[in-house]
């Protein structure tokens, strides 16, 4: 059975629109694990409420965390999290979260009986065979390379050598167990290099900023002390990644949208938008005055192609594509082979929907070449993947007819897509 199509809004006019964004998927699932790791109890404000997030919660409390959402509002949910012995038995459910999939394990390893994790019928493509060897390698039992799988603990931890070139989740997973490990943990990456280095920064930002020692000064080695994850209370930025598809609505339409409390520093993705959005023929800046954190993107209604390397900040390609394929100019995305693991295989699913539509789309052997070519109607598939329904979205702005299959999927890091692309559309 098919999913429902969602009939995706043209553009009238130029957006003029500010779009307040929920809490950082990645920052609120490091930081309810580390609360749950903690050695008190901590508060995390403001985050995402989503399919993630809740299945991040789901698989803490069966561990025998306690969350206690203490005050919710469309800025996010305020956690109160209690750390408890972690607890085996527990059957976790990963959903497609790749979050779930490579960060709990590690902690489950801890637990003092079987855990079993399993996930959507997709997740169990998805590759773990890295983290789960390097589990092994430390003292772990476990079933399977692959979900559905159950980890045995105990391990000590030590010292794990890693092919982590498929996903940077395969580091950060091990890094933000690590000082609960008896003897801490040595990583050392052997092979092509590892993408989405600003992910490995936010999880060593956050440990560090835990009370955690993390030697990182040597490329592709890690080095985590054992020792005690201090509790805190800490606030969730908003997610940049999601700021995506709303401000390439301003590139498409030649508007402007402003994104309140974009940070000044961050380890999120995607602040890298700013640059590759200027690239692309957008202004991008502060409001005058400088006082605040808004962060306005405005278009000309001609969208420039782009020649990027995006081994970085690879989610953000699913937007960028979307953009290309609107561009007067051809593009190149290249870097990205590791996307083929992501929620999908992104490359094979970005070429086909575009080209579906009439445009001109070229997967390679590690990006894709979207080269101009007039879209028309028809369905764009999602893939069960919130990125494919948001770029969708954005194609659908300049070209009337297109209907996403499955926006609904968008729950997995943003609940409220639709009525936020509505309001954006609709804010006179
Ligand atoms: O650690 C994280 O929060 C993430 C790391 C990246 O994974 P990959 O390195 O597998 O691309 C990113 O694409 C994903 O959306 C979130
Ligand atoms: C790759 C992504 O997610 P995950 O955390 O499931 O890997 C993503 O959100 O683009």
């Amino acid at each position: 059975m098919s999913a429902p199509l969602w009939p995706a809004p043209t553009a009238t006019g130029p957006v003029a629109a500010t779009v307040p964004l929920p809490g950082s998927k990645s920052v609120t699932n490091r930081a309810l694990l580390l609360a749950a790791l903690a050695d008190g109890p901590g508060v995390v404000r403001q985050a995402l409420r989503s399919r993630d997030a809740d299945l991040m919660v789901s698989a803490l409390r069966a561990l025998g965390a306690t969350l206690v959402p203490t005050r919710e509002s469309a800025a996010g949910v305020d956690w109160e999290v209690t750390p408890g012995p972690i607890r085996g038995g527990a059957s976790i459910d990963a959903g497609l979260a790749g979050t779930v999939m490579r960060f709990v394990p590690p902690m489950a390893a801890l637990a003092d009986g079987p855990v079993f994790f399993d996930g959507d019928p997709h997740a169990r493509k998805r590759p773990m065979g890295p983290i789960l060897d390097a589990l092994r390698s430390l003292g772990a039992r476990i079933d399977n390379d692959a979900l559905p799988f159950t980890i045995t603990g105990p391990l000590a931890g030590g010292e794990v050598t890693l092919d982590a070139s498929g996903s940077s989740q395969f580091v950060s997973g091990l890094l933000l167990t690590a000082a609960r490990f008896e003897k801490g943990i040595t990583i050392r990456h052997v092979g092509p290099p590892v993408p989405s280095q600003p992910h490995i920064e936010m999880t060593i930002e956050m440990l560090r900023a835990a009370g955690v020692t993390v030697d990182d000064s040597e490329r592709d080695l890690w080095r985590v002390e054992p020792g005690p994850i201090a509790a805190r209370d800490l606030t969730v930025e908003p997610d940049l990644s999601n700021a995506a598809p709303f401000l390439a609505a301003a590139l498409v339409t030649g508007g402007t949208v402003t994104i309140p409390g974009w940070p000044v520093h961050t380890t999120q993705a995607g602040d890298a938008l700013r640059g590759l959005l200027t690239t692309m023929g957008a202004t991008v800046g502060r409001p005058p005055g400088g006082t605040t954190t808004d962060l306005v993107v405005s278009g000309t209604g001609e969208i420039t192609g782009i020649d990027a390397d995006l081994h970085e900040v690879g989610e953000l390609t699913p937007a960028i594509a979307a953009l290309a394929a609107l561009a007067t100019t051809p593009s190149r995305i290249r870097g990205v082979s590791h996307l083929r693991g992501h929620e999908t295989d992104r490359l094979a699913a970005l070429a086909t929907e575009i080209n579906r539509l009439g445009g001109d789309a070229e997967e390679t052997e590690d990006g894709l070449l979207i080269r101009p070519r007039p879209l028309h109607a028809g369905t764009f598939h999602s893939y069960d993947d919130h990125r494919m329904a948001t770029a969708g979205a954005v194609i659908g702005l300049a070209v009337p007819g297109v209907e996403v299959e499955n926006i609904a999927t968008t729950a997995k890091t943003l609940p409220e897509f639709v009525q936020m692309w509505t309001a954006m559309l609709d804010t006179p």
